[in-house]
Formats: structure tokens, sequence, C-alpha cells
């Protein structure tokens, strides 16, 4: 079967992640095939950063000599908004990147739903792969290629000092704990390269977030959420222990500043009158952060894991959810679990997509 061997997509509910990889090595003599989609398609992908209106590529994501199918290369990343997915399947038409292939790896639901679309628009037919197995598999390679891909945030009790620190992550130890924040939540318990289970998921996720902000705050998109957030002031929103305390409720370890009401001012005409939109975007932020934080510590917990890795296109961009998550992990567990992020935290899906091509296609 012809295969395409450089592209791996994720196809979710929020976002389409795209990862190219383009050989560089001169050791294997390239059939014709592939010097005629190297030409047009990889000149055309690796020269722009933005493709037609909402297409981007994340150049400071990009990673250099990296050995896939016994190549050596570099994998590009770039994403676009799934809704755009009839804009991207004429550009792809036009710009012949399906034009001498028959197949090409795509996981997430969009694989399932856009399967037609692609054989109608393109004549190319989907090789599916599950999206969580992708998900780990992406993961665990990109963990093993990229010594500076863990990070971790210290001291996140005081914002000021809250700093992000390199983490070497002991990925062939197991268990470990993956919480995929997307347009919903699942969380996943690893104990081995091919052992993992689903434990628990919420729909209280990123496109929830992006959804209520929007409601609240008549903002356009993901960053414009992110920064009216940073500007804003949950206190004035939530209802904290303090507000019904007078202080903090000692008796059960509850601080005056935590949270007990999230919105829970906004029951009041005069409060409503005094809140911002960054209030709104960053109430909606924290409450949304909070919950995932409950869920990943109660699932930790019931595993006996310590180690959590948090992923996925929420955290783009998004340094106050990640302070968020850490600090609640680290309070509340007593400093025995450990909240870890990943630079590559919403293309893991489609990076063990594009490995997936090797063991299905290989001769
Ligand atoms: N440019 C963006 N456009 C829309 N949502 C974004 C963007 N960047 C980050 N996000 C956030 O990431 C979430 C999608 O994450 P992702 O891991 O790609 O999930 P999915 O696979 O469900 O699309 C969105 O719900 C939103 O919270
Ligand atoms: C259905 C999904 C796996 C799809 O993945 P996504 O596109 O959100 O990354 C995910 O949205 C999810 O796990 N939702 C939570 C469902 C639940 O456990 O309540």
């Amino acid at each position: 079967m012809s295969a395409m061997p450089w592209f791996g997509m994720d196809i979710g509910g929020t976002l389409s992640k795209l990862v190219f990889f383009e050989p560089k090595d001169s050791i294997v003599e390239k059939t014709e095939d592939e010097t005629q989609l190297l030409s047009n398609v990889t000149k055309y992908l690796t020269k722009n950063s933005a493709y037609g209106k909402s297409g981007h590529r994340d150049e400071h994501l990009q990673m250099d000599n990296v050995k896939i199918c016994n190549r050596v290369g570099t994998l590009h990343f770039i994403r676009f908004p799934t809704s755009e997915m009839n804009n991207f399947l004429e550009l792809a038409k036009k710009k012949g990147m399906a034009a001498s292939v028959s197949t090409v790896c795509a996981t997430g639901g969009g694989a399932f739903k856009f399967e037609e679309n692609f054989k109608n628009e393109l004549n190319l037919k989907l090789c599916k792969c599950d999206e969580l197995d992708s998900l780990i598999r992406g993961l665990l390679f990109t963990v093993a290629s990229n010594n500076n891909e863990c990070y971790f945030w210290s001291q996140c009790t005081a914002d000021e000092q809250c700093s992000k620190q390199e983490y070497t992550f002991q990925y062939k130890k197991y268990p470990f704990i993956v919480v995929n924040i997307g347009s919903g939540v699942s969380v996943l318990a690893v104990y081995g390269p091919n052992n993992y289970k689903r434990i628990s998921g919420t729909s209280i996720g990123g496109g929830t977030f992006l959804g209520l902000c929007s409601l609240l705050t008549g903002c356009n998109s993901f960053d414009e959420a992110i920064e009216l957030a940073a500007n804003g002031d949950n206190t004035k929103v939530d209802k904290l222990v303090r507000d019904i305390y007078g202080g903090s409720y000692s008796k059960f370890g509850l601080p005056g500043e935590l949270v007990a009401s999230s919105f829970g001012h906004m029951n009041s005409k005069e409060k409503r009158a005094q809140v911002s939109r960054e209030d709104l975007a960053r109430t909606t932020l924290v409450t949304i952060t909070n919950n995932i934080a409950s869920i990943a510590r109660m699932c930790a917990l019931n595993e006996r894991i310590d180690r959590v890795c948090f992923v996925g296109n929420f955290l783009r961009v998004n340094p106050i959810s990640m302070k968020l998550l850490s600090h609640a992990m680290d309070y509340w567990s007593k400093g025995s679990q450990k909240a870890i992020f990943l630079n590559h935290e919403g293309y893991f899906g489609a990076i063990g997509c594009l490995l997936s091509f090797d063991e299905r296609f290989k001769e």
C-alpha cells in the first residue's frame, strides 16, 4: 500500500494538529514520489508559518535531528481550528498535498467524522489510530528524544516567586498519570509503554473555559481569553473562605484565601456592577483549572501514583493554569504529588499517530 510517511494528524474537538516529518538525511535514496512531495509540500509548509486565515506553524516547537522510520529529519508542528476543516481540505487540494499518496495516519474524533470528506475531496484514505494510544506513544517518544521536554513550576504559593524549572522525567519508571486537557479532559494511568488505562474524565475542560469565557466576556479567541484572564482578579467574583468565615476555617485546614464558592459573589447586583471582563475571564479560568486539579489529585491518590503529567492545548500560553495546578497538587498532597508539564503539550496525539505509520506500512 502506498502511504504518506511524513504526516500524522490529530483532528480534535477544537483544534486539528498536523505533525510533518521532513527527512534531511542523504543516506537513503529518495523515491520519485518522495522527491515530488518534498519539493512541493515541504517548500510550502516550511517556508511559511501561517497557512490560509487560521493555520499556524509553531516554529518554537520544531524538533531537529529526530530519528523516525530509520530516517533522520525535522519535525514540524502545525495547527488550525477543526471548524476550518473545509478550508484545510481545499488548501491541501490546491497545494497537491495528497497528489502522489493514498493514505495518511489520523487520530482524534475527526478521523472518524471527516473520513468521507478526506476520501471525497482529496481521494485520501485515513488510516485511523486510537487517540489515547497515540497520545501515550507520542508522549513517550518525545520525552525520550528531547532532553528538555519536561518542566515544573517551583514555589507556586507566592506567584512572584513561582518559576519554571527544567525537569528530568524518568519516563522509563512507571507508573505515572497523564491528564489531557483538550476540549474535554481524559485522565490516564500509565503502567508501561503498552499498558495504560483511562481512569477518569470530565466534560469540564478547555472547551468549557473558552465557551463560558466567550459568553461572559464576548472575547473572540483563546489567546484573547487568556490575555483578559491575566489582567483580572477572581476574588471580585468568587466567594472566598474568608468572605464566609472572616478568616480561615482552621479546624479543617481551609485558608481564608481559598475559593469557597466559584462565582459565589455574582448573586449580588452590586458586586456584579463592579466586575470587569478581565475579572470574569480570570474566574472562569480559575474555576475550570481548580476543578481539573481536584479530579487529578483524587485520581493520583486512588491509584497511589505521585507523578502527574498535564498536557493538552488548554495549557498553551497559559501559565496561570499551570501554576494553579502545581500549587493545588503540592498543597493538598502536602508535597507528595508533583505536577509535570511538557513543551509539546497539545501535539502528542499527532506525533504518536505519525509514529504508527512505521508499524502499519512497513513492507
Ligand atoms: N488557538 C486556539 N484556538 C482554540 N482553542 C485553543 C487555542 N489554543 C489553545 N486552545 C485551548 O485548547 C483546547 C483544545 O485543546 P486540544 O488539546 O487541541 O483539544 P482537542 O483535541 O479537543 O481539540 C481548547 O478548548 C482551548 O481551551
Ligand atoms: C471524548 C474525548 C476523549 C475527546 O477528546 P478531546 O477532543 O476533547 O481531546 C474527551 O473530550 C473526553 O474525554 N471528555 C470527557 C468525557 C467524560 O469522561 O465525561
